[in-house]
């Protein structure tokens, strides 16, 4: 059975773009010898040599940085940087030898930075391409906001054997309780091997919930770099430290009272631990640089393949914080205990394949369905997704062999089969009692029997007869 819930599962991937760069610089000779260097280095860049040249440029160019001398033929530079600051164009100011007082009103102004002249081509190019990477991260992480709030695409939670039932039924718990009242949501902990589908029961629950509608904010808290970590989880105030040139919410706040889901939470350093625990225990938080709190509503949904315990009692993850997030926790079983559930998934993934390519239909063949059943999967329905993907978009034939799925053991264990000569007998049997586990599973319900099997419902009456199985 599928159940399918609005939320976000887009991965868009970003292509790097040539960042553009004005230099605002009236000693022509300098700045020639500056584009030069900075288009070397691939980076698109314009020249004015006037504060007006400068404006006209602005709109045409739209540069993502700017370098700007101080002293320039109709004025000081400074006139032109809450321009620019307002445009989020970053600003690096070149300012005289000695000149203190404009580098430091250029900084209060919120320039990144400053540089004295006489400037070594060198150190500009560096600090520009430092400034970039900040760039570059911040864009993302607007993205990953932005992408996780939008609720335009569906989540399929997709598997009917016991513990996926158990997961589904503690989820309709939670949504049920989300409905009843307007307190504080328990923090849910969700543990489990990689791949298992921890983040997709994160945006499931999110989805089943009476807050749908809401921010739903994924933190990696594993590929936030660290320098960068607390001002993203808990935002700054403009000034709070050299970078922070304008105030921002941080992804807590962002989740406003929809979920901020934790994910990797085992990957968070200590010190961020007990600032989290504090947000937690007071529902409270506070940006950087700022001395007033705000309340936290959001739904905090922490996931994490570690073993939090086992790493609490190592003394590296606070006991009290690992307490606080096992409120409900949900395991995910590795896909090698789900059962049936491996032929559910494999067609659904076969099938949303043959869709996004626009590709004919295909069945797998017995021994492939074999295959799927016995492999151990160590990475998972991520590891299953690929290799089925990849055997669909591979295979030039309806039926996906067990070749076709490339799956390691299986391709030596069919190969040994063969060698025995006793191919025809052995997958007779294992037909017959495929067939039979199936009827089984679905209470002798053919439809549901070939379904659970990625046959057609002929195919299944047609290997019933073969095997003189009636129900
Ligand atoms: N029950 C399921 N139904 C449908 N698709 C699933 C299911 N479980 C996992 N998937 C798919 O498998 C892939 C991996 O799932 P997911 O990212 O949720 O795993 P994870 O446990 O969060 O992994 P990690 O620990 O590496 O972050 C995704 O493409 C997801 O869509």
């Amino acid at each position: 059975m599928l159940s399918q819930l609005s939320s976000t599962t887009d991965k868009s991937v970003f292509l790097p773009i040539k960042k553009k760069v004005l230099l605002v610089e009236d000693e022509v000779l300098f700045a020639k010898a500056v584009v030069k260097r900075l288009q070397k280095a691939g980076f698109e860049c314009e020249h004015a040599e006037s504060l007006q040249d400068a404006r006209l440029l602005v709109k045409q160019f739209e540069p993502d940085m700017a370098l700007l001398d101080m002293r320039l033929p109709d004025g000081n530079g400074l006139d032109l940087l809450a321009d620019f600051v307002a445009k989020n164009i970053n600003t690096i100011v070149m300012t005289a030898f000695g000149d203190v007082t404009d580098a430091v009103n250029a900084i209060k102004m919120g320039a990144i930075d400053y540089l004295k002249k006489p400037i070594d081509l060198e150190e500009l190019l560096l600090i520009i391409q430092k400034n970039e990477k900040t760039t570059d991260l911040q864009a993302s992480l607007d993205y990953s906001r932005q992408r996780d709030s939008v609720v335009n695409d569906s989540v399929q939670l997709i598997g009917e054997s016991a513990a996926m039932q158990s997961v589904r039924q503690q989820i309709t718990r939670i949504a049920q309780l989300s409905a009843l009242s307007d307190a504080v949501q328990p923090t849910v902990l969700i543990t489990g091997e990689t791949g298992t589908g921890k983040d997709v029961v994160a945006r499931y629950l999110h989805a089943s919930c009476a807050n749908h509608d809401k921010p739903f904010v994924h933190v990696d808290c594993a590929s936030l770099p660290a320098e960068l970590i607390e001002s993203e989880l808990f935002g700054h105030e403009k000034g709070a430290f050299t970078n922070a040139v304008a105030s921002r919410p941080g992804l807590i706040e962002s989740a406003e009272d929809g979920t901020l889901f934790l994910d990797e939470i085992g990957e968070l350093p200590l010190g961020l631990q007990a600032k989290l625990l504090n947000v937690l225990e007071r529902r409270m938080v506070r940006r950087l640089g700022s001395t007033k709190e705000r309340p936290v509503q959001a739904r905090i949904i922490a996931a994490t393949n570690r073993d939090l315990y086992q790493m609490s009692s190592e003394g590296r993850f606070r006991s009290d914080l690992y307490y606080r997030l096992n409120v409900i926790t949900m395991q995910m079983p590795p896909l090698r205990d789900r059962g049936q559930d491996v032929l559910l998934l494999a067609n659904y993934f076969r099938q949303l394949t043959e869709k996004r390519y626009a590709l004919p239909h295909h069945e797998f063949s017995t021994l492939a369905l074999m295959a799927i059943q016995k492999y151990h999967w160590p990475g998972n329905v991520r590891e299953m997704r690929h290799q089925i993907s990849r055997a669909v978009l591979m295979c030039t034939q309806p039926m996906i062999s067990e070749h076709d799925l490339g799956l390691p053991q299986m391709a030596a264990a069919s190969a040994s089969v063969s060698m025995q000569g006793e191919t025809q007998v052995t997958l007779d049997d294992a037909e017959k009692a495929m067939l039979l586990n199936a009827l089984e599973q679905s209470r002798h319900n053919v439809s549901k029997a070939a379904r659970l099997l990625g046959i057609t419902r002929m195919t299944m009456r047609y290997r019933m007869d073969k095997h003189g199985i009636s129900v």
